[in-house]
C-alpha cells in the first residue's frame, strides 16, 4: 500500500479557505442583495426583523447572519437575541462614499460569476470564455442586460470615488476646453476634472445602452450643462478635445483593440492634445500584491485583456504614436494604480 503524503495543518486551513472563498463573495453579495446594512442602520435587530425588511426567509436569514458574525460584517448579542452592523460592514452601506455594495453585487452576479465558472477551460485556451458561456462578450452582455450593466457602471462609479479625487489631481488641465472620458460609463472620471477646473467641458462616450446613466449622473451632481452624453464605439470613431481619459479602458482588450482605441483618440485630438491612461501598473511599480495578480486573473476570465507593465504601455503608446510624457503612481489602498500621459509623436 502507498502512504498517504501528510498535509500539513496550517495548509489544511490555508486551501480550505481558498476553495471556499466563493462561498464568502456570495454572502457578502447576499447582504448587500438584501440592504442588510440599510436595515441594521437604526440600531440592532433580530433575525426576524431583518428578514421582514428584507422579504426573505427568517430561518434563511438566521443562518445569513451567523455566517456574517463569523465574517465579522456583524456582532450578535445572545441576551436580546440582535445582530448589530460592524465598522466593517459600512463598507457595503450603499450611501458610503465609495460603496462596495455594487461592486460586491456585480463580482457575484452572472456576467463575472459565470465567465469565472469557465476558469479552467480559460487557462487551457489562454482566453476568457465569456463570449460562449454568456452568449457574447460582456460589455455586450452588459448591454443586453441592463440591470446588470447600471450595476456595473454604478459598482464603477463607485471605485472612482476611491482613486479619482487624486489622479485628477495630478492631471494639469490648463488650456484645456474639451475633456472627453472614453469609455467613461458614467462619467465620473471627467466630472472630478470639472470640479476642479470650471472651465473644462465634459464629453461622456460610452455605448449606446450604457451611457444612458451618465446623463443621470451629471444631473446628479449639477454638471448637467457642462457635460455631452455621446452614445458611440471608441473602435470607431471618439470626439475631438484637448484630453481624452482613458480610465480602466486598456485593460478590457488586447494589445490589437489597445492600439486601435488610442491611434482613435490620437486621430481626434486637437493640436497640443494628450491622452492619460488610469491603470495600474504591474512590474516596475513593484511585484503585484494580491489584489491586483487577482485582477489581472479577472481581466483573464471576462474580457480580452491584462494588466500591463510601464514597458507593455509604453508599446501600446508607441505603436499608437504616442509618447509616454509623465507617470505619476497614484495612493490606493489595493491597487498599483498611475496615471500615465501621453502626447502625439511628431
Ligand atoms: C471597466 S469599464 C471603465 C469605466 C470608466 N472608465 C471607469 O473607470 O469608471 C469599461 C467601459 O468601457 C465601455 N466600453 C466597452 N466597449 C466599448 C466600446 N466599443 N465603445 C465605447 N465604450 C465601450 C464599457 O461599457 C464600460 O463602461
Amino acid at each position: 500500500m502507498t502512504a498517504m503524503e501528510e498535509i500539513h495543518s496550517a495548509d489544511y486551513q490555508r486551501m480550505m479557505s481558498y476553495s471556499q472563498g466563493m462561498w464568502i463573495s456570495q454572502v457578502v453579495r447576499t447582504v448587500a442583495d438584501l440592504s442588510v446594512p440599510e436595515h441594521l442602520r437604526e440600531g440592532p435587530r433580530t433575525a426576524g426583523e431583518i428578514a421582514e425588511a428584507a422579504s426573505a426567509d427568517p430561518h434563511a436569514v438566521f443562518r445569513l447572519m451567523r455566517a456574517c458574525v463569523a465574517l465579522e460584517l456583524v456582532s450578535y448579542d445572545a441576551e436580546t437575541d440582535r445582530f448589530a452592523a460592524t465598522r466593517l460592514l459600512g463598507a457595503l452601506r450603499r450611501s458610503a462614499d465609495g460603496t462596495l455594495a455594487n461592486w460586491a453585487r456585480v463580482q457575484a452576479a452572472p456576467g463575472h460569476w459565470q465567465s469565472w465558472g469557465a476558469a479552467t477551460e480559460a487557462v487551457r485556451a489562454g482566453s476568457s470564455r465569456t463570449a460562449e458561456v454568456l452568449g457574447s462578450p460582456l460589455f455586450d452582455y452588459f448591454s443586453g442586460n441592463g440591470a446588470e450593466g447600471a450595476l456595473f457602471s454604478a459598482a464603477m462609479t463607485d471605485l472612482t470615488a476611491a482613486i479619482g479625487t487624486e489622479a485628477a489631481a495630478v492631471i494639469d488641465t490648463a488650456g484645456v476646453g474639451v475633456a472627453v472620458d472614453v469609455g467613461g460609463a458614467n462619467g465620473a472620471f471627467v466630472h472630478e476634472l470639472m470640479r476642479r477646473d470650471p472651465g473644462v467641458a465634459g464629453v461622456v462616450l460610452d455605448l449606446p445602452a450604457t451611457v444612458a446613466g451618465a446623463q443621470e449622473e451629471a444631473e446628479r451632481g449639477g454638471l448637467q450643462d457642462r457635460v455631452t452624453v455621446t452614445g458611440g464605439d471608441f473602435f470607431e470613431s471618439v470626439p475631438s478635445a484637448d484630453l481624452y481619459l482613458l480610465k480602466f479602458i486598456l485593460h478590457d482588450w488586447d494589445d490589437e483593440s489597445g492600439v486601435r482605441i488610442l491611434r482613435n483618440c490620437r486621430s481626434a485630438m486637437n493640436p497640443g492634445g494628450r491622452i492619460c491612461v488610469v491603470e495600474m501598473v504591474v512590474g516596475e511599480t513593484g511585484a503585484p500584491g494580491l489584489d491586483a495578480a487577482l485582477m489581472d486573473m479577472n481581466m483573464l476570465m471576462v474580457t480580452q485583456g491584462r494588466e500591463r507593465d510601464h514597458a507593455e504601455f509604453d508599446t501600446l503608446l508607441e505603436r499608437a504614436g504616442l509618447r509616454r510624457v509623465k507617470d505619476t503612481p497614484i495612493p490606493s489602498p489595493t491597487y498599483p494604480y498611475s496615471v500615465i500621459e501621453a502626447v502625439a509623436r511628431d
